[in-house]
């Protein structure tokens, strides 16, 4: 029987504990194997201007995943073109591990725009999406709604950002509970995010 991985795609900028609570709870309370953790070199609806180095992200994701069996980074899209086209990373994982089934996860905001990512159609024939509850504007598109490959996962919600964080670190205050302690280290070593 094929395994099922969930995918979290994200910039990771750092990576904190609101994608931690969600990534683990996706891994343990529904039918995943395990949780990737992808980091994107480039979302094609963000700037790069504020990005850290990409092996840098990558590094925080290991520190914050190093004690959870299930959770695993992965820098897949380091080697893809870019911006980085959900739908690419997606052909280009089934191709090198075709015994897996993989499954996006993203919160209810972002089902809010799929509709506009690249081929977000084709995304959708190929793989199932567990979605978890976030506090955003907007509607879901009706044909979202009571789809049979979109599946939702009752995650708790927690409103931390890493835009928080960043702008938090350069004002000096103490951001320590938002983060993994690795990754809280790590960032205090590298003096990321102060200037
Ligand atoms: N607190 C949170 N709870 C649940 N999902 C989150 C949370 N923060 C981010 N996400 C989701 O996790 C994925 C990766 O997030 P991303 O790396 O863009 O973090 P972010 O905190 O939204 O970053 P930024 O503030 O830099 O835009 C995205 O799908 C995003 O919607
Ligand atoms: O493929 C697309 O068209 C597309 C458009 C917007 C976002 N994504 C992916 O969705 C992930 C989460 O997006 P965000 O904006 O919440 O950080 C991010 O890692 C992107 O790679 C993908």
């Amino acid at each position: 029987m094929n395994r099922k991985v969930g995918l979290f795609f994200g910039t990771f900028n750092p990576i904190h504990t609101g994608h931690l609570i969600i990534a683990n709870h996706m891994a343990e309370y529904s039918d995943l194997e395990e949780v990737w953790l992808v980091v994107t070199p480039h979302n094609p609806h963000k700037k790069k201007s504020t990005l850290l180095d990409n092996n840098h992200r990558l590094e925080m994701v290991y520190r914050a995943c190093e004690t959870y069996e299930r959770l695993k980074p992965s820098n897949i899209e380091f080697g893809l073109p870019q911006p980085n086209y959900t739908v690419k990373t997606l052909a280009h994982l089934q191709e090198k591990f075709p015994t897996n089934d993989f499954c996006l996860i993203m919160g209810e905001d972002n089902l809010k725009t799929f509709h506009k990512w690249k081929n977000s159609d084709v995304i959708l024939e190929n793989h199932e999406i567990y979605v978890y509850p976030r506090i955003a504007s907007g509607e879901v598109d009706a044909k979202y709604k009571d789809h049979p490959k979109i599946k939702r996962i009752d995650a708790p919600i927690v409103e931390i950002s890493s835009t928080f964080i960043r702008k938090s670190i350069k004002e000096l205050k103490n951001v320590r509970p938002l983060l993994n302690d690795k990754v809280w280290e790590f960032i205090d070593q590298m003096n990321f995010y102060r200037k």
